[in-house]
C-alpha cells in the first residue's frame, strides 16, 4: 500500500477533484468508509474495484445525487454539499452514468438537442463522428452500446474541464472499446482531466495514469498504474530440462511456479540480476521475460474476487433501473434514496 492513502490530499486542495474521508452508509453496508483521495489536472485516474466495492456510490456522491453520511469531496473547487456552487461546476463537468434512463420515445438526436440548449454543444458534430450512435432513431430501439455511445456524445460534446464516468466502455464492442481508449488520452493531451470507474482492467492498463483500488467500500491502493505493474514483478517463461527448472524455480522471488513438458513459467519478485545469472548457468532453450498479467497484479487487491480481462459485450445493464436520466448538466435526480439529495440545475 503506498504512503499516499494516508495522507493523500497534502498539497492537494487545488485539483479538479479532491475526495475527502467521504462516506456513505447503507445502514447496513458502509458502501464507502472513509475514501480519500485527489486527482490532477489532466490526469486519467481509474476508480477500480470488484462489483459491489463502492465505485457508483462514491460517483452519484460527486455528482450530488446522493448525499454523503459523513466527509466531503470538490468538484473544480466546489463542495459537494454547496448545492449552488456544484450546480454551477457541474457546467463545466460530464457525467456519464452507469445506467441511462433516456427518455426512450425520443430520437437521439432530440437528447442531444435538449443537453446541447442546456449546458453547450461545441463539440457535438465531432464526436458524432467518433462515436456514432444512430441519432435518427428514437432511444428504445438503441441496444446497449449505442446508448453508451450516446452518453458519451452527451458527456463531452460541451467541453467540459473534469470528465466523470461510471463504467464507460460497458456494452461497447473491442472497436468502439479502442475508440474511446484513444479518444481518451487525446483528452488529456488537451489537458481535460478525466474520472472512470472500472472493472476491466485491460483498459485501465491501457490509459489511466493513476488508480484507485476500492475494496468493500475503503481504498486499499493509491497508484501510479506503470508502478503498480513494476511492483507485481515480472512474467517468466522458460524452455529447459527439469534439473535446470527446478533450480531456477528455486530462487527467491519466484511466485507460483506452473510447471508444462517443456519447462516452466512464474511470476518473478526477486533481484534481476540473480535470475539472469541463474539463466545463464543451464543450457536454456528459450526464455520469455515481460510485464505480469494485469489480473495477477491486482488479484491481491481484489481478494481472490473475480476479475475482468475483458468486458463481456453487451454483459452489462440488464438491470436497467427507472430512475431518472442522470448527466451533469441537466439536473438530474437521485430517484432511488429519497435522501433529498437531488440536484436540479437545468
Ligand atoms: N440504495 C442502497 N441501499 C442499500 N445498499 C446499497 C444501495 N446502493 C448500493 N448499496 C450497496 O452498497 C455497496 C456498494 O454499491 P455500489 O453500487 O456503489 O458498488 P459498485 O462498486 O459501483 O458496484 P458495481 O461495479 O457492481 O456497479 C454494495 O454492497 C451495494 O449493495
Amino acid at each position: 500500500m503506498s504512503g499516499e492513502v494516508d495522507q493523500p490530499l497534502a498539497g492537494q486542495a487545488d485539483h479538479p477533484l479532491v475526495v475527502e474521508e467521504l462516506t456513505k452508509d447503507y445502514g447496513s453496508v458502509v458502501a464507502n468508509d472513509a475514501v480519500s483521495f485527489a486527482v490532477k489536472e489532466g490526469e486519467v485516474f481509474g476508480f477500480l474495484g470488484p462489483n459491489g466495492a463502492g465505485k457508483s456510490t462514491t460517483i452519484r456522491m460527486l455528482l450530488g445525487l446522493l448525499k454523503p453520511t459523513s466527509g466531503t469531496a470538490s468538484v473544480l473547487g466546489a463542495d459537494i454539499r454547496d448545492e449552488a456552487a456544484l450546480t454551477e461546476a457541474k457546467r463545466r463537468i460530464g457525467y456519464l452514468p452507469a445506467h441511462l434512463g433516456f427518455d426512450g420515445e425520443v430520437t437521439g438526436e432530440a437528447v442531444l438537442d435538449y443537453h446541447g440548449a442546456v449546458k453547450g454543444e461545441s463539440r457535438r458534430d465531432e464526436l458524432l463522428e467518433l462515436f456514432t450512435p444512430p441519432i435518427e432513431r428514437p432511444v428504445r430501439e438503441y441496444s446497449t452500446g449505442n446508448k453508451r455511445m450516446l452518453g458519451l456524445v452527451q458527456a463531452f460534446m460541451h467541453d467540459p474541464d473534469l470528465v466523470i464516468m461510471d463504467e464507460p466502455t460497458a456494452g461497447l464492442d473491442p472497436l468502439k472499446q479502442e475508440g474511446f481508449n484513444e479518444f481518451v488520452r487525446d483528452e488529456r493531451d488537451r489537458g481535460t482531466t478525466v474520472f472512470f470507474s472500472s472493472h476491466v482492467l485491460s483498459e485501465v492498463r491501457r490509459v489511466c495514469d493513476r488508480v484507485g483500488i476500492l475494496r468493500a467500500g475503503s481504498l486499499v491502493e493509491l497508484e501510479n498504474v506503470e508502478a503498480l505493474l513494476h511492483r507485481g514483478g515480472k512474467h517468466v517463461r522458460v524452455h529447459a530440462s527439469d534439473a535446470a527448472v527446478a533450480a531456477i524455480t528455486d530462487l527467491d522471488g519466484v511466485v507460483d511456479p506452473e510447471r508444462f513438458a517443456e519447462g516452466a513459467q512464474f511470476i518473478y519478485a526477486g533481484d534481476a540480476n540473480a535470475l539472469l545469472r541463474e539463466l545463464a548457468a543451464h543450457d536454456v532453450r528459450d526464455v520469455e521475460i515481460g510485464e505480469p498479467p494485469i489480473e495477477d497484479v491486482f488479484a491481491h487487491y481484489y481478494g481472490g474476487e473475480e476479475v475482468v480481462e475483458e468486458e463481456t459485450i453487451g454483459s452489462e445493464d440488464e438491470e436497467e433501473t427507472d430512475e431518472g436520466e442522470e448527466t451533469a448538466g441537466d439536473g438530474a435526480v437521485d430517484g432511488s434514496e429519497g435522501d433529498g439529495a437531488g440536484t436540479t440545475n437545468a
